[in-house]
């Protein structure tokens, strides 16, 4: 099979994929028509960012192998609706390379959050345009999706779309200059929401709530997300990385260490990751607040609430389900978690819906007990979420990943709204906690305001 080289000349690729719709005939039944080539690998998020529509996706697995950016949305799939109508559509695989179909996207903290509906969010995007590399493989696919009633009108349309396809160019570099910036709630609302939580009597009704802050950053330029990000994932190594941009003023992104779920046919891996401080400034304070964190009884007993939360959301799901006993440390650039891998074995059957629905939002973001956690938040949050704390990823048909959309930001205008949160547990301190805001916040704003 031809790689084709793929950069500034696209032309090649253009006539290839003019080429494989040449072939296709009238389909008998609705199809999704796949077109496909072998490609170089590109700078994804410079590519990204040189494409004329929306929305713009991108995607970057923990582990580095799994690399995607998306334009457009041929079909989308609302997250409450059943699986079972995907790959109801014939398959047609007009290229050489088959690629398995994938939705991308996500939801909030609360997944019908009409805000983030406003975003492209709440469902998954079928993208039309997909640069995905797979280890060391990329490739280029144009879908289509076919109504044997309509196929004349949506043969001429693709082949216009065809020639939409840009090739890579720069990513413009960022120089922001901050006008404003505000805290929600401030210091003084935030030790009041502590102390509440931590008093006996709110701590017999919930025994962990994870607060939350925004971050207002007035700019006086208007920021371009996949600049921001390509800066931000450079300097965070080991994490998610995730956009969506649904027009020139409006994205969500952000580098996220946490996975809500990896699932392989009937594996099922996912973590615990609570309890943090800070880096040191050189390298003996860091093995010291390292080994001083592992130790840490409120730490400890942050984590294990995630781990016993999550062992519960998924006994009626899986048939084995494997913790690991004691926490190990995650360092980040900024902060160091402690993390404790969970894994299972799923019964049959079991949807990425369930999945969703059982796992999110763990007591990393949420709270425990969950109900009573979430009717707390949303009585006494000051901020709406939105798309923090919620989910992105996407479902294929061999594998399916999603993070916990921490460490993230929202872009609307020349506004950021960058968020950062904190599990407050018995044990808590005000000042501690609010010091933890800024160690997470740092992560997001060394790209906005670099040293
Ligand atoms: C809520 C956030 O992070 C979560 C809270 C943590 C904590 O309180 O120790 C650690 C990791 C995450 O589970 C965030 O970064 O906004
Ligand atoms: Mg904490």
């Amino acid at each position: 099979m031809l790689t084709v080289a793929f950069d500034r000349q696209i032309d090649p690729v253009i006539e290839l994929l003019e080429l494989q719709l040449g072939r296709l005939q009238c389909p008998q039944q609705d199809s999704l028509v796949q077109l496909a080539v072998a490609i170089s690998e590109i700078p994804a998020l410079a590519w990204l960012q040189a494409q004329q529509s929306f929305p713009k996706i991108h995607w970057h697995s923990r582990d580095g192998n799994h690399e995607v950016s998306a334009v457009g949305s041929v079909d989308q799939w609302w997250l409450t609706e059943s699986q079972a109508k995907r790959g109801n559509w014939q398959r047609l695989c007009l290229g050489e390379v088959t690629a398995e179909w994938r939705y991308y996207g996500g939801h909030g903290f609360n997944p019908d959050d009409p805000s983030v509906t406003a975003q492209g969010g709440n469902r998954l995007h079928l993208p039309q345009w997909e640069y995905r590399r797979i280890g060391e493989q990329s490739c280029l696919i144009f879908n289509l999706l076919l109504q044997p009633s309509c196929y004349q009108q949506q043969l001429s349309q693709a082949k216009q779309d065809l020639q939409q396809l840009r090739a890579v160019a720069p990513l413009p570099p960022q120089q922001l200059n901050i006008a404003n910036q505000q805290h929600t709630p401030n210091f003084h609302d935030w030790q009041q929401r502590v102390l509440e939580l931590t008093s006996d009597e709110q701590q017999a009704r919930t025994s962990k709530v994870v607060l939350c802050r925004e971050t207002r950053l007035d700019t006086e330029q208007l920021a371009n997300p996949w600049s921001l990000l390509d800066s931000w994932q450079a300097q965070q190594h080991g994490c998610y990385r995730f956009g969506i941009q649904v027009d020139e003023q409006q994205a969500f992104f952000g580098c996220s260490p946490e996975r809500l779920f990896l699932r392989k046919q009937d594996k099922l891996y996912t973590e615990a990751l609570a309890g943090t401080c800070a880096r040191g400034q050189d390298q003996q304070q860091d093995h010291i607040l390292a080994g001083q964190l592992l130790m840490d009884r409120k730490n400890i007993y942050e984590n294990q609430l995630v781990a016993d939360d999550i062992e519960q959301q998924l006994t009626l799901l899986a048939s084995q389900i494997d913790i690991e006993p004691e926490p190990h440390l995650v360092p980040l650039a900024q902060v160091s978690h402690l993390c404790r891998i969970i894994s299972a074995r799923l019964r049959p059957d079991i949807s990425e819906q369930a999945l969703l629905q059982a796992l999110h939002p763990t007591a990393a973001v949420g709270g425990l007990p969950r109900q009573a956690a979430q009717a707390y938040l949303a009585q006494h949050e000051a901020v709406n979420r939105g798309w923090y704390a919620g989910v992105f990823g996407m479902i294929g048909e061999q594998r399916s990943e999603f993070c916990v959309t921490i460490r993230s930001m929202v872009q609307q205008g020349q506004q950021l709204q960058l968020y950062t949160g904190a599990g407050i547990v018995a044990g808590s301190e005000p000042t501690t906690e609010w010091h933890e805001l800024n160690s997470k916040l740092k992560s997001a704003m060394s790209v906005v305001q670099p040293a």
